[in-house]
C-alpha cells in the first residue's frame, strides 16, 4: 500500500486534505511533524507523496512550504485541494472559558482567528505549536489550557471536549493544499490546469515587469505570485508562479521556453487539475490550434514551402 506523508499528529487539516486527495487509491496517511520532514521524507523515497497546506486565503502563503519545495531536491505538485477552514476551541473537560490564560495552535491558525480571541479571550496568550492538532494534544497533555483546532481533531484526542465551535474571523476562509510528489509522469491535462514553478530573476530595471510579459502575451492567466527571500543573499528573492494552464498546452510550454532564457533559475513546480475544476480562458490568438498554426507556418518557411 503506497504511503502518503502529512503535516501531523492525526486531526490536522492537512490530515483531512491529503485524505480527499487520496481518497482513489489504497494509502495509509504517515504524519510527520513539520512540512520540511514530510517533504524529506518524500524525497528519499520513504513516502509515495506528501500532502502539504500551501496558501490560505486570509493569511496568505504558508512560507515553511514554500522554502521546504525549492529547498533541495525537484518536487512536483500532482493534484490539489481546497478546504474550507474553521475552527473549534478544544479544552479539558470541567475547563471553563474564564479559566482559559493559555491557547495553542499553529500560526497560520491562531491569525485567522485574532480578532475572535481579542474579543472572547482577551486575557489568553495564543502559543505557537508546529500544527493545531500538536495544540490539541499539548493540552490533552495538560501543558495549555485550550487549542484552537480542527474541527475534526475532537475524534482523535477523546480527553478533550469542543467548548465552542465554528469559529473565524473571515467565514468563507479556505486553506490550498498539494500532494506533492517525485518528478516522473506529470498529470495529463484537463483543460483546467494550473501551473506552479519558481523563478530566480536577476536585480536588473524592468526584470519582473519582463517575466511577467512573458505570459501576459501568450494569454495566460497569472493567478498567483509571491516571492520568498533567497536567504543567503540579501535582497535577492524567487518568484512563486502559479498560472492557468498545463505544460502540455503550446502557449504554455512556449512560456516556459521563454522563462527559461531570461531567468537564471526555473525550477517547475507541477501542472495538476485545478480544485475547483474552472476551465482556462483562452484567447483565440492564444488558442492550441493558433500555437499549432503559426509553428507550422514557420516550419514550411523554413522548408521552402511558403513565403
Ligand atoms: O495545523 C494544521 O491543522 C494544518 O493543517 C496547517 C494549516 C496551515 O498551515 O495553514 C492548515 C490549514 C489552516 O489554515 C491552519 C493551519
Amino acid at each position: 500500500m503506497a504511503q502518503i506523508a502529512y503535516l501531523g499528529p492525526a486531526g490536522t487539516f492537512t490530515e483531512q486534505a491529503t485524505r480527499s486527495l487520496t481518497g482513489d487509491f489504497d494509502a495509509e496517511l504517515v504524519p510527520y511533524e513539520t512540512v520540511p520532514l514530510a517533504l524529506a521524507a518524500v524525497r528519499r523515497g520513504e513516502v509515495l507523496a506528501a500532502g502539504v497546506p500551501v496558501e490560505n486565503s486570509v493569511e496568505g502563503s504558508v512560507p515553511a512550504t514554500l522554502d521546504a519545495l525549492t529547498a533541495d531536491e525537484p518536487l512536483v505538485a500532482v493534484q490539489e485541494a481546497l478546504l474550507p477552514v474553521q475552527f473549534d476551541l478544544l479544552v479539558r473537560p470541567g475547563t471553563e472559558q474564564g479559566a482559559i490564560r493559555t491557547v495553542a495552535s499553529h500560526p497560520h491558525a491562531l491569525a485567522q482567528v485574532r480578532g475572535w480571541l481579542a474579543e472572547h479571550l482577551p486575557g489568553a496568550e495564543a502559543r505557537a505549536t508546529s500544527s493545531t492538532a500538536a495544540g490539541a494534544a499539548a493540552v490533552a497533555a495538560g501543558e495549555f489550557d485550550a487549542a484552537i483546532s480542527a474541527p475534526v481533531a475532537v475524534e482523535h484526542y477523546p480527553s478533550l471536549q469542543r467548548l465552542i465551535g465554528g469559529i473565524a474571523d473571515v467565514r468563507d476562509a479556505v486553506t490550498r493544499f498539494l500532494l506533492v510528489r517525485r518528478p516522473g509522469k506529470l498529470p495529463e491535462p484537463t483543460g483546467a490546469d494550473r501551473t506552479s514553478l519558481c523563478a530566480v530573476i536577476s536585480d536588473e530595471v524592468g526584470a519582473l515587469a519582463d517575466l511577467l510579459a512573458e505570459l501576459s502575451l501568450r494569454g495566460i492567466n497569472l493567478s498567483r505570485i509571491e516571492s520568498r527571500p533567497i536567504k543567503d543573499r540579501f535582497g535577492e528573492y524567487r518568484f512563486f508562479l502559479d498560472f492557468d494552464g498545463h505544460v502540455a498546452d503550446a502557449r504554455i510550454g512556449d512560456a516556459l521556453t521563454a522563462l527559461r532564457r531570461r531567468c537564471s533559475t526555473v525550477r517547475f513546480l507541477g501542472s495538476y487539475p485545478k480544485a475547483d475544476r474552472t476551465p482556462a480562458t483562452v484567447r483565440p490568438n492564444a488558442s492550441e490550434q493558433a500555437f499549432l498554426a503559426s509553428v507550422q507556418w514557420v516550419e514550411d518557411v523554413r522548408a521552402g514551402r511558403l513565403a
